[in-house]
């Protein structure tokens, strides 16, 4: 189950980000190619660990959109990005970002009080990307049918899941300068 993944982890380069590791991989990264036969296996997963009963898929620019796609092709259910520009259409959400290594403004168009959405995602690491995400749309009415993520490394899971946020991942990985562990 998830070969593909699996071993494409296994075979992803590490770069230096200040103190972060950082791997590479096709779906984190788009480079240096992503095989349809990956985005597919991914995509199985996800449609069927995941409540698809929803108005609208939510993605988060850049790495998102792959997934995204696939899945809004495979159910016929719209799909929204996250966007890091501004368009200051009534009804935006706007929220901080903080990665390992960025941080900046996330905008959410399209949604509103009672609308239901799946959030899918590439990676949760250290949680500074979804915990303010998740925190804005349970602030403004929005309900997440389920929050997926392909792959998990660091502890922002584990906060999510503190803080009362549900997250299912893919993998769960380790990396250090060397490279990527599986997990589990
Ligand atoms: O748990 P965190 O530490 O917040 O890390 C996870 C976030 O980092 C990456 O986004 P990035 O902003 O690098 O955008 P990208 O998709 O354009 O690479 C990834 O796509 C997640 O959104
Ligand atoms: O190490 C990483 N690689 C790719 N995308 C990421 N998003 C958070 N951490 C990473």
């Amino acid at each position: 189950m998830l070969e593909k993944l699996h071993e494409s982890l296994r075979n992803a380069p590490i770069v230096r980000r200040g103190d972060y590791n950082y791997f590479i991989h096709p779906i984190s990264d788009g480079v240096p190619f992503l095989e349809p036969e990956l985005l597919e296996e991914i995509t199985d997963h996800i449609l069927e660990i995941s409540d698809m009963d929803v108005d609208r898929i939510l993605t988060i620019e850049a790495m998102g959109i792959p997934l995204a796609t696939s899945l809004s092709m495979r159910t016929g259910i719209p799909f929204s990005i996250i966007r890091k520009r501004q368009y200051a259409l009534d009804g935006e959400i706007v929220l901080s970002q903080k990665t390992g290594y960025s941080k900046g403004e996330l905008y959410v168009n399209s949604v509103k009080k009672g609308d239901r959405v799946l959030i899918v995602d590439d990676v949760v690491s250290t949680g500074g990307t979804l915990i303010p995400l998740l925190t804005v749309l349970r602030d403004a009415g929005v309900e997440v049918s389920d929050t997926v993520v392909v792959i998990e490394r660091g502890d922002g899971a584990s906060r999510l899941k503190d803080m009362g946020f549900r997250v299912k991942t893919l993998v769960r990985i380790s990396v250090n300068e060397k490279g990527v562990c599986i997990e589990d």
